[in-house]
């Protein structure tokens, strides 16, 4: 087991928007919204403090899920600490699809391996993932920009993308939570040749247009794999993107929703379609991914 001469590390890690359209849980974009968390070595015992959002929804004991990341990674990396306090302070909001879960068990991982001394790895991405199910938004959050995610067998990989310096999202955050677990439940277990087909076009070109010409975002942020089977858990999210993109706004459902994902030309929504129930923010690409300092 490794010692601990640190104090403690603090962590800020941003939230994500995953799928981009038809890249579903292949791509993810890391957005300039962070959580911080503090992880203080003491003597012992454990000692949760959260404030922000979830703040009175999340537990404070050893299922807290940042606890149960570092945890995992203590173990993987062969960390022990005599005990733990956990400070959060959370700017991502919970369960509206933009990769709130991920961040956290980026969080928890990144802090464990900086305890250890160790850089982030392969297998740091492995254990978010595993967290997850998917690595979309970890990868994200975990190397900023353009994440692109698959598995080989049960490995998962990543690899970053740089974006283009014209890529500007505007999110549209409802105040209703819609859960990742949930929505994934109504998705098919198989889809049509034609829809695949579609979507692996428009997944290859949201790579070239994210990082390279983003005038080619109104067709390559085009779904078919998992927005219409999920638009009974959040109709106005689905009437949104629609208008968005019938003004010629490329728009999409953020990671699994309800949050709506805006990649204006300008930066800028035009007027017309109605935002009404929904909080508009312009984020900007995070490009850094989680960062870890000591802590003072
Ligand atoms: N910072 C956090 N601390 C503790 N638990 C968290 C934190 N962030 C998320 N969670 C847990 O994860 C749940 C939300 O996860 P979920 O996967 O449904 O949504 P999301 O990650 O916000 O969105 P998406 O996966 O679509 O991007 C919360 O309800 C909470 O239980
Ligand atoms: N790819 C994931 C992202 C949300 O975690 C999904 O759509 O379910």
């Amino acid at each position: 087991m490794t010692a601990v001469p640190a104090t403690g590390v603090r962590v800020t890690v941003p939230g994500s928007t995953a799928n981009l359209g038809s890249g579903f849980d292949a791509l993810g974009m890391a957005l300039g919204v962070h959580d911080e968390v503090e992880f203080a070595v003491t003597g012992g015992g454990l000692a949760v403090e959260v404030s922000g959002e979830g703040s009175a929804d999340v537990p404070t004991d050893g299922s807290h899920l940042v606890v149960r990341a570092f945890r995992a990674a203590s173990e993987l990396v062969g960390l022990d600490v005599p005990g733990l306090r956990l400070t959060c302070r959370n700017a991502i909001p919970h369960a509206r699809g933009l990769g709130s879960s991920a961040a956290a068990v980026v969080a928890g991982v990144a802090a464990a391996f900086a305890l250890a001394g160790r850089e982030l790895d392969t297998s740091a991405l492995q254990l978010a993932a595993e967290f997850e199910g998917h690595a979309d938004n970890a990868a994200a959050s975990m190397f900023g920009g353009v994440a692109i995610a698959w598995t080989h067998g049960d490995r998962f990989h990543a690899v970053r993308v740089e974006p283009h310096p014209g890529v500007s999202p505007v999110v549209l955050v409802p105040a209703v939570e819609s859960s990742t677990k949930t929505t994934r439940g109504l998705l098919p277990s198989k889809v049509p040749h034609e829809d695949a087909a579609f979507a692996v076009s428009r997944a290859a070109l949201a790579v070239h247009a994210l990082s390279a010409d983003p005038s080619r975002l109104l067709d390559a942020l085009d779904d078919r794999l998992h927005e219409p089977y999920r638009e009974p858990a959040w109709p106005a999210t689905t009437r949104l993107v629609r208008s968005l993109r019938e003004a010629g706004v490329p728009a999409a459902v953020s990671g699994a929703g309800p949050t709506v994902l805006a990649l204006p030309a300008s930066g800028e929504l035009p007027p017309g379609p109605d935002l009404t129930g929904f909080e508009v923010r312009r984020t900007p690409v995070d490009l850094g991914g989680v960062r870890v300092a000591p802590l003072g």
